[in-house]
């Protein structure tokens, strides 16, 4: 059992895997290539990533491949728990510029797809939060991209304020979304 939900950008999708508890604790089935494929969109996943942060209001973000090493992320936590935030820069979509967020944990098992497209970030709810994460293309270091997390005109409402974030100093030195020229078309 998979249930999939669609956010207000509808193909960013929330999927919640069926847990089986008993008196050990549970089961659950994270990832099942069938399922995904039939119930969200076939998708190829050649990439699995996890991150630790240790603080809590950790911002990483936002982040994004260009074109062709751009990936679809299936993202959960295992540990802790994130607002994960996607924002839609496909020129020409009905919902550019838009930006979507969910609250991930390891109790509420939550997953997130985030479509090549999209820019995406995180920021930790909690201190020690581990977040894992599949992707359809391997890292590219020169198709790796930013964008401000904090950047205006976005208004992406992340629940703190700006000095209160942890940011590696990329992420802290990106540029502005007002500077940014999508490398995505949406089709
Ligand atoms: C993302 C990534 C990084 N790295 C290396 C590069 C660098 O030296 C080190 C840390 O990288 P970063 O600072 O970019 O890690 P991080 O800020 O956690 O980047 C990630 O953020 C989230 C929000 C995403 O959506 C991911 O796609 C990815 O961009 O790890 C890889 O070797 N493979 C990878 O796939």
């Amino acid at each position: 059992m998979l249930e999939v939900t669609e956010l207000d950008i509808p193909e960013v999708k929330l999927l919640k895997p069926r847990v089986f508890a008993d008196n050990r604790g549970y089961f659950t089935e994270t990832y099942n290539k069938t399922r995904f494929d039939e119930k969200a969109v076939p998708l190829g996943f050649v990439q699995d990533n996890e991150s630790y942060s240790k603080h809590k209001y950790t911002v990483r973000g936002l982040h994004y491949q260009a074109p062709p090493y751009a990936q679809d992320k299936l993202v959960r936590v295992v540990h802790g728990s994130v607002l994960d935030v996607a924002v839609d820069v496909r020129r020409g979509s009905p919902t550019y510029g838009k930006w979507v967020s969910a609250e991930l944990s390891a109790e509420n098992g939550t997953q997130i797809l985030v479509p090549a497209g999209f820019l995406h970030g995180f920021i930790t709810l909690e201190p020690d939060t581990l977040v894992v994460y599949k992707v359809t293309a391997l890292y590219s270091a020169e198709a790796d991209g930013n964008v401000h997390w904090f950047s205006p005109e976005l208004g992406i409402d992340w629940g703190v304020t700006e000095d209160q974030a942890v940011l590696s100093d990329k992420d802290a030195k990106a540029p502005p979304y007002s500077e940014f020229e999508t490398p995505f078309d949406y089709s």
